[in-house]
């Protein structure tokens, strides 16, 4: 879809110190490269709210500059600077008075859009967030479910086509499978309109499955970390970081780790013509005690064990099918839930055309996941100290 894209946001700087003394925000410097998605993360309290409301000056910094584009939003009329940038909370804030179309043109109607632009604009936003228009443009917010109504958040943020979307907690207040969908959602709308995008949520999860980069705060507003998820998962910057990411941050990383050709092993392959017999002395060669199935255009058939190689015919007489297959690109997460979910010792891999490249087996997860740290990572979960402390939590 053609739209505007994301601009650069720069924060230098920045402090917000409350008038009853509170320091929400301290000297925080912060670049946000177009078109990219940060997630603020933080325990409550860190200043995340404080900061992104101060990008569209809904909060008055008390020290430091924010450049969004080209305009330096800290002297220019708030008003004219909020046009640039759709705000996304929570509770959704949705005139409950109005129709959900009324709702998402509100702002083309205060920019001065005509009716018939502002119409069409309309049923753009609904059909993208996935609401059908003839059904919902005339409803009232109180007539849509919790994930609805967030929807139409969303699309009354997006409808003047601003760069930037500033998003706080916005699936924060919706059950978890609404929240699921809510996300894979908003990840293919960004992919389709490269905004840039800040968004707060105390979830890391969500943050990790979002993001291109998170900015992690402790409380005072300091930035303790700000780089992709693998890293913060993978090489916390300091203690504070790896605590707030949780022990589990090595399950964590599963989900932001492609599987790669390199991840794979490749256990003896047999063609569906070949005699049972052959396969039989293919098997007996290798470690493995199966032989994947693979046709002459290197198209995944299935796969036969030691059991099934017996008597006369071939291969494709007796080869069983597979219920599940995973692709080069796809997380180690999916693989490893498709094995623990069919109960599988492996688990074959494809490329995006179909072909077989390989098998994952839970051994060959793990030694990926370990390839992938991050550079400079320390592997906590390792050491000595890291064991004992988990035997004593055991223990205790
Ligand atoms: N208007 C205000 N006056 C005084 N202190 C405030 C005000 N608004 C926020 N604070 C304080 O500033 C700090 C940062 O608040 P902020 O809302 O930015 O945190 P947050 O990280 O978004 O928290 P949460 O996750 O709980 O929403 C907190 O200590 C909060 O109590």
């Amino acid at each position: 879809m053609d739209g505007t894209r994301g601009v650069a946001i720069r924060l230098e700087g920045v402090s917000k110190t409350y008038a009853d003394g509170t320091q929400a925000v301290q000297e925080l410097d912060l670049a946000v490269e177009p078109g990219e998605l940060v997630a603020l993360v933080g325990p409550s309290g860190c200043g995340k709210s404080t900061t992104l409301r101060m990008v569209n000056r809904l909060i008055e910094p008390t020290a430091g500059r924010i450049v969004v584009g080209d305009t330096d939003v800290t002297r220019t009329d708030p008003v004219v600077a909020r046009r640039d940038m759709g705000y996304v909370i929570q509770q959704v804030g949705l005139f409950p008075h109005q129709t959900v179309r009324d709702n998402i043109a509100t702002v083309p109607r205060l920019v001065g859009w005509n009716k018939a632009r502002t119409a069409d604009r309309v049923t753009e936003m609904l059909e993208l967030v996935g609401l059908d228009p003839d059904t919902y443009a005339g409803r009232y917010p109180h007539e849509l479910s919790g994930g609805q109504r967030q929807r139409v958040g969303v699309a009354r943020a997006l409808a003047a086509d601003p760069p930037v979307l500033l998003m706080d907690e916005p699936f924060g207040a919706v059950d978890p499978i609404a929240r699921d969908r809510l996300q894979a959602q908003f990840r293919s709308i960004q992919a389709q309109l490269g905004k840039t995008v800040l968004f707060v949520t105390h979830d890391i999860d969500e943050a990790v499955r979002l993001a291109d980069r998170i900015a992690v705060f402790s409380v005072g507003g300091r930035l303790e970390q700000f780089a992709d998820p693998a890293t913060v998962l993978g090489a916390p910057a300091t203690a504070f970081v790896a605590d707030f990411v949780g022990s589990d941050r090595g399950l964590r990383r599963l989900a932001v780790t492609p599987i790669e050709p390199d991840d794979l092993e490749h256990p003896p392959t047999v063609s569906p013509q070949q005699p049972l017999a052959q396969a039989r002395a293919v098997i007996d060669r290798a470690p493995e005690p199966y032989a994947v199935v693979v046709d002459d255009e290197g198209r995944l058939r299935g796969w036969v064990g030691v059991r099934e190689c017996v008597g006369d015919g071939t291969v494709a007489d007796r080869m069983r099918r597979f219920d599940e297959t995973v692709e080069v690109g796809d997380t180690l997460r999916r693989a490893l839930a498709e094995i623990v979910q069919h109960d599988a010792g492996w688990l074959p891999v494809l490329d995006g055309d179909e072909r077989y490249q390989g098998v994952l087996t839970p051994t060959s997860v793990y030694t990926a996941l370990r390839r992938h740290l991050p550079e400079g990572a320390a592997t906590p979960e390792a050491t000595p100290e890291a064991t004992q402390e988990t035997a004593e939590d055991v223990t205790a």
